[in-house]
């Protein structure tokens, strides 16, 4: 960065009152051409002041020219192959591994090695330095050795709790069952049902009872990540499963990257496509008899491709509703386990008053009542707590208790 130049002085001179006419004028001219010559000199620096601001407002255009393209235009995954002389680089894009050669901006020539992950626009020039594989993977998964969550944690839904048992643990735990009756296990288990009703505890749970990590990711990563991305993330996946088996992959929001086709043909549907086609790919070339399950979850099965829902694929399908009557008042028991609740706090009244709430809605509604109970300084929870709990959440959001409300999951 250029110096500031430095302020000239002010001119001083001391004119002595008693001195005769013509010599005090002479005094006073010299004075006069000295402040002409600052006067000079400041208007340069403040020419070459603005001539700076002028250069730099043109730079910060240029910048956010830049940044407003890289924001509005698509960009392609690729690694750098190989660095070369003259400010040129080898990348093989991801996807199509197609192969070009191409320069680098100045400004990113020493950041650039090869082996880097890189996004690259249209005309194959580099636009930034992406984060390691590694990081990225650990990004779009969340990795459990073993979750927390066990059978016991979930209420109101027994037979798809049987259900997904005889589906995903017995596989896992009796193979040799399916070995001597003959036939396959389901290769992959779609849960399907409104938010919050526990389909993520139940993939959970398996794993737990089985010993095997549980490996999320959810859908929607796939989709927004940049292009060329999700069919890798997939192979991910079932590469991480393979190396940490026994494991449960748990795929939330399929819907995401597997909906039914559309005739519009942008490139983001293709991306979505060529995702879907890997996840397929991946489940088609699967050991069902393997220690890896596989388990998805929705709550747009209107939504869904069939495609996924083949033998061989998704091919056991479990609805998780919302819980009944009977369902709520057993949720409400569990999350309220660990509280000191009152003898007079009456769950089948609660059972009764929170038709169409979802597990999730119940356990926001016990944290509620807790909370009213904390307000007037108590630590025991009354049946009042609960009372005001549940106006305040439909006061709220009336529109939003419902959890499903809205969606569509038949
Ligand atoms: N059947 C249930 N029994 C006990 N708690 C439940 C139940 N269903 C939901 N919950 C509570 O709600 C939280 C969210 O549930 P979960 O993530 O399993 O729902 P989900 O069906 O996977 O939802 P989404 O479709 O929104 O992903 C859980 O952590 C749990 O505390």
């Amino acid at each position: 960065m250029s110096r500031s130049p430095s302020i000239p002085d002010r001119p001083h001179r001391d004119i002595d009152s008693d001195l005769p006419d013509d010599e005090r004028l002479e005094a006073l001219r010299g004075h006069y051409e000295d402040l002409v010559d600052v006067n000079d000199q400041l208007s340069a620096q403040l020419d070459d002041a603005e001539d700076r601001r002028e250069r730099l407002r043109e730079k910060v255009d240029r910048v956010e020219r830049e940044n407003e393209t890289l924001k509005s235009s698509s960009l392609y995954i690729a690694t750098v192959e190989d660095v070369l002389e003259d400010d040129q680089v080898i990348v093989k894009q991801h996807g199509n591994n197609q192969e070009v050669l191409t320069d680098v901006a100045s400004r990113m020539v020493d950041r650039v090695e090869p082996g880097d992950r890189v996004a690259v626009n249209d005309s194959f020039a580099i636009q930034t330095v992406l984060d390691t594989e590694t990081d990225a993977r650990a990004q779009s998964m969340e990795i459990t050795e073993k979750p927390e969550v066990t059978y016991a944690d979930i209420g109101g839904i027994d037979e798809q709790v049987r259900e997904v048992r005889e589906a995903v643990e017995q596989p896992l735990t009796e193979p040799e069952i399916f070995n001597e009756v003959g036939i396959d296990p389901p290769s992959g288990v779609l849960l399907y049902g409104p938010p919050g009703t526990g389909k993520t505890m139940l993939a959970k749970a398996v794993a737990n009872e089985t010993d095997a990590t549980f490996i999320k990711m959810a859908g929607s990563e796939l989709v927004r990540k940049f292009i060329g991305e999700g069919s890798r993330l997939v192979r991910d996946l079932f590469e991480m499963a393979r190396e940490r088996q026994p494991a449960i992959i748990f795929i939330d929001e399929i819907d995401a990257i597997a909906t039914r086709r559309t005739e519009s043909k942008t490139s983001g549907d293709a991306e979505v496509q060529r995702t879907m086609m890997q996840l397929l790919s991946e489940m088609d070339g699967f050991e069902a008899r393997g220690e890896i399950r596989i388990i998805a979850a929705t709550n747009r099965y209107d939504m869904l491709d069939r495609a996924i829902l083949r033998p061989g694929r998704f091919d056991r399908l479990i609805e998780v509703p919302e819980p009944d009557r009977d369902g709520r008042e057993q949720i409400l028991g569990i999350h309220t386990r660990n509280m000191n609740i009152a003898a007079d706090v009456d769950f089948a009244d609660l059972a009764d008053d929170t038709d169409g709430y979802s597990g999730a809605d119940i356990e926001s509604l016990a944290t509620e009542a807790g909370m009213f109970a904390i307000r007037n300084e108590r630590d025991e929870v009354r049946h009042q707590d609960f009372a005001e709990a549940l106006e305040k959440i439909e006061d709220d959001d009336s529109s939003d208790v419902v959890s499903s409300a809205g969606y569509f999951y038949q």
